[in-house]
């Protein structure tokens, strides 16, 4: 049962018993709820019966809880009916793909599934194919050609956002095969993947589940799996002229974040420790670069990124603005007959480049990096940062971390967008390159021994893009927003009203 669901019809209302306490007990269509009262006889025990219990901060865990009556017929008409109703949803799933990365985080994800998560999936009684992966895309591969997708209601992955972005892009390229269209093409309509993605997070930063969850918590996240929640979810194609690089999520950041990333994975062997080294080391290097960024922005949809409202459970926005936003940007093409369209385009020298496709929110930054971005509303929010001083840079980024507006200064702005692309400066043009081969060549020969020396002053002439925590290898890039491609097993970032008066919602 989601929030958001309409109360349902009453179908067994009784005084039952734990321990010495008597209860109105009511069974509507997947809701069992319990409210103590006063009575008396003799009763007959159940057999312990599990639910979802929520606890601070957005975690759930499983709770039992063994009800009496006085009555034998009774019992059994509740026993009958609870298991009644629990086969009859059929959005739980009962057979689940999981693939493990043992290398992610603290490289404890085999041990995080095995005591954390199987015993849940086996009370719940979900059958598993468990994948320990052996190396870097195993999952991929195994999900694009040979893994046996009828079989299964869903697939699970236990690592960080690698190895979630190691599954989007198994799913996302078989459902298009199967659907024969061309990955290749930016402005193919992609078809959306049917199998929901669960999250068990053990990786560094696990900012896709944050995001979705509220909270990096294996357990929580193999409950939202086992109720069978479903959180549609937005998906950024990217592009270098016309051949298909890499699917985004969260974060495609170049700049700061692709730099970060860059020198983290000579760090790895620190685990997920390297990305607090590298972020000071690169806040000191401080390295800006040149470029050019067009953007469609986003038309006809509600919501800003300087909206003080959040997207959560059951969000009105994202509601508003599917099911196919993302069509709004071939038709802002057309409509133009053959003109620019509505495309923007700044020129500038920037020290980050950040698309954000959800808010991004994760321990480092419990509001992310566009706290008012949706999940599932076909937008991303483009965040320009522009050249500016040391200490103006740490006043943005360190209001990621509190409750002021990292947007509300002179050199950041930010667009909801549907699409955008990005050009190096020296990409640009022929004439461009000749007039800067002598300069450029010097940068970049200094750059790579000036990486490692900020203090003279010679900056590298690019960066790389971190597209979910993994590096794209061009710079040039042309960025899609895909409407709801993806499903998790998730349901979004519950509001603490939303459950206040829904204590035992769920039984297992
Ligand atoms: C001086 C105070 C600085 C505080 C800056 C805080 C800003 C943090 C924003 C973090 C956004 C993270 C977006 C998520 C990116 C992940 O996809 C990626 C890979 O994750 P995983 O596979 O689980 O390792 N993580 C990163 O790129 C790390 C960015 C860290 C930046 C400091
Ligand atoms: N068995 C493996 N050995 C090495 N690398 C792997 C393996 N399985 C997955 N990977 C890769 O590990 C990288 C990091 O995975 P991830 O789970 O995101 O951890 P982290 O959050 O620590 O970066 C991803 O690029 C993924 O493709
Ligand atoms: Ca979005």
């Amino acid at each position: 049962m989601t929030p958001m669901d309409k109360p349902n019809r009453l179908l067994l209302l009784s005084e039952l018993r734990v321990r010495d306490t008597a209860y109105n007990v009511s069974l509507s269509r997947s809701l069992l709820t319990w409210k103590r009262r006063a009575s008396s006889p003799v009763y007959h025990p159940f057999r312990p019966m599990s639910y979802v219990e929520r606890c601070q901060q957005h975690r759930w865990r499983c709770a039992a809880v063994t009800f009496t009556c006085p009555d034998g017929g009774l019992c059994q008409s509740w026993v009958g009916a609870i298991a009644e109703q629990l086969a009859a949803i059929t959005s739980r799933p009962r057979r689940l793909l999981i693939y493990i990365n043992p290398y992610g985080g603290k490289r404890q994800g085999g041990r995080v599934y095995e005591q954390k998560v199987a015993p849940l999936f086996a009370q719940a009684a979900i059958s598993t194919h468990v994948i320990v992966t052996e190396h870097a895309n195993h999952a991929r591969d195994h999900l694009r050609t040979d893994a046996e997708l009828k079989k299964y209601d869903g697939v699970v992955c236990v690592g960080g956002d690698g190895m979630f972005s190691e599954i989007v892009h198994g799913l996302i390229w078989r459902t298009q095969m199967d659907s024969s269209l061309d990955p290749n093409s930016p402005d193919e309509t992609l078809t959306s993947c049917s199998l929901r993605i669960g999250i068990i997070p053990a990786g560094s930063t696990d900012c896709i589940c944050f995001a979705t969850v509220g909270t990096n918590d294996p357990v929580t996240s193999a409950l939202h799996i086992i109720v069978g929640d479903s959180q549609p979810m937005d998906v950024c194609s990217i592009h270098h002229n016309n051949t298909f690089l890499r699917y985004s999520v969260s974060l495609l950041g170049y700049g700061f974040y692709g730099d970060v990333l860059t020198d983290s994975e000579r760090k790895r062997w620190m685990g997920p420790v390297r990305y607090d080294f590298s972020g000071l080391k690169m806040f000191l290097t401080h390295h800006y670069y040149e470029g050019t960024v067009s953007y469609l922005p986003a038309r006809g949809v509600v919501g800003t990124p300087r909206d003080a409202a959040r997207c959560r459970s059951g969000c009105v926005v994202c509601q508003h603005n599917g099911p196919k936003p993302s069509e709004r940007a071939e038709k802002y093409e057309t409509d133009d007959c053959g003109n620019d369209g509505d495309w923007r385009t700044i020129r500038g020298k920037f020290l980050a480049i950040n698309a954000a496709s959800m808010s991004c929110a994760c321990p480092r930054s419990p509001k992310g990096l566009s706290p008012a971005a949706h999940l599932a509303d076909g937008t991303t929010d483009l965040i320009l940062v522009r050249k500016c001083s040391r200490f103006d840079f740490l006043r943005h980024l360190l209001r990621h971390t509190n409750k002021e507006d990292q947007f509300d200064l002179n050199f950041v702005e930010v667009h909801r967008v549907v699409r955008f692309r990005f050009m190096p400066r020296h990409c640009q043009s022929d004439s461009d390159l000749e007039l800067d081969l002598l300069e450029n060549g010097k940068r970049q020969i200094f750059g790579q021994i000036c990486r490692d020396h900020p203090a003279c002053g010679c900056a590298p002439a690019y960066s790389s893009w971190n597209c979910d925590g993994e590096i794209l290898t061009h710079t040039a890039i042309d960025v899609r927003v895909h409407c709801r491609l993806i499903k998790l097993f998730a349901r979004g970032i519950e509001e603490p009203q939303v459950f206040e008066d829904l204590t035992n919602p769920c039984a297992i």
